[in-house]
C-alpha cells in the first residue's frame, strides 16, 4: 500500500522524502566508504555465514529489483559474528545496477562505483517474530553488501543471469530452488561496517551493513542479462529497461564506519 516509488526522473531517490521523510534521517544508506576515515576495530570477531543448508525458493521482480527467497522459518542459514550480538536469518538477496559500466554500485569506496552490488538480507529473529516487525527495528536487520566489478564470468553467477528471462516482467516470479548464494562470497571476508537503512522505500533505518570489502567479478554478457528485465510489467504499453536502480550515497552525520581489517 506504500506510495509508488522508482529511479526515474519524477519518482526517484530525489523525491522520495516527500512520502518518506525518513529519507533525510540521520542514519540513511548508502555511503561512501573512504578506508583512511574508518576506525579499525580489533575487537571485531570475523563474519560467520552459514548457508550450508538454506532453501532458496524463487526468484522474481518486483518492479525494483531481481530477488531470491529463500525459506526463513527457522535458522537454517544465518548470518553471525561481525558487528552482530545475534544470529541473522537469509531472507532474500536481490542486486542493484546501472545501465553502463560507469556506476550502477549503492555504496562507494572513496568515490569508485562499482557496475553492481548485491544485498543478502537478513534479519533478527531472535529479537523479532516476523520480517516486517524486524525492518522496523533498528536492530533489526543486517545486510551484507557485496561489490560487483568487470570482469570474466563469475562461475555461479550464471545460474542466476541464465533464470532472468523467466522473470523479464514487474510481478513475475519463477522456481528457483537449491541455489545457494555462498558460492556469490568473494574469498577474503574483510568488512566494513556502520549503522544504516534500507535503500530503497520505505527506507527504515533498521540495518546493520556489512559491506564486504573485496568484489567479485561479473562479465558484460552477465551484466547485459541483468540489463534486459524490465521495471514495467507485461500489460504495460511504454517498456521500461531495468537498471540504474541504485540510490547514490546519503550524508554520513558523524557516524562512525569501522573496518575489521588494517
Ligand atoms: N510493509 C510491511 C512490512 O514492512 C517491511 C519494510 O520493507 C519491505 C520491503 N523492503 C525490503 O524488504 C528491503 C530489504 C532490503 C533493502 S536494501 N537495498 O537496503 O538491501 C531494501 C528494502
Ligand atoms: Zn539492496
Amino acid at each position: 500500500t506504500g506510495h509508488k516509488w522508482g529511479y526515474g526522473e519524477e519518482d526517484g531517490p530525489s523525491a522520495w522524502h516527500k512520502s518518506y521523510p525518513i529519507a533525510q534521517g540521520t542514519r540513511q544508506s548508502p555511503i561512501n566508504i573512504v578506508p583512511e576515515e574508518a576506525v579499525y576495530d580489533s575487537r571485531l570477531p570475523a563474519i560467520s555465514i552459514n548457508y550450508d543448508n538454506c532453501t532458496s525458493l524463487n526468484i522474481s521482480n518486483n518492479g525494483h529489483s531481481v530477488v531470491v527467497e529463500f525459506e526463513d522459518m527457522d535458522d537454517r542459514s544465518v548470518i553471525q559474528g561481525g558487528p552482530l550480538e545475534n544470529a541473522y536469518r537469509l531472507k532474500q538477496f536481490h542486486f542493484h545496477w546501472g545501465g553502463k559500466d560507469c556506476d550502477g554500485s549503492e555504496h562507494t569506496v572513496s568515490g569508485k562505483t562499482y557496475v553492481s552490488e548485491l544485498h543478502l538480507v537478513h534479519w533478527n529473529a531472535v529479537r523479532y517474530r516476523t520480517f516486517g516487525e524486524a525492518a522496523a527495528a533498528p536492530d533489526g536487520l543486517a545486510v551484507l553488501g557485496i561489490f560487483m566489478e568487470k570482469g570474466d564470468g563469475h562461475g555461479d553467477l550464471h545460474t542466476i543471469t541464465d533464470a532472468l528471462y523467466m522473470v523479464k516482467f514487474k510481478g513475475s516470479v519463477a522456481n528457483f530452488k537449491g541455489f545457494n548464494p555462498k558460492c556469490l562470497l568473494p574469498s577474503n571476508l574483510k568488512f566494513w561496517t556502520y549503522p544504516g537503512s534500507l535503500t530503497t522505500p520505505p527506507l527504515h533505518e533498521s540495518v546493520t551493513w556489512i559491506v564486504l570489502a573485496e568484489p567479485i567479478r561479473v562479465s558484460d554478457k552477465q551484466m547485459a542479462k541483468f540489463r534486459m528485465l524490465l521495471f514495467s510489467a507485461e500489460e504495460e504499453e511504454q517498456r521500461k529497461r531495468m537498471e540504474n536502480n541504485f540510490r547514490p550515497p546519503q550524508p554520513l552525520k558523524g557516524r562512525t564506519v569501522r573496518a575489521s581489517f588494517k
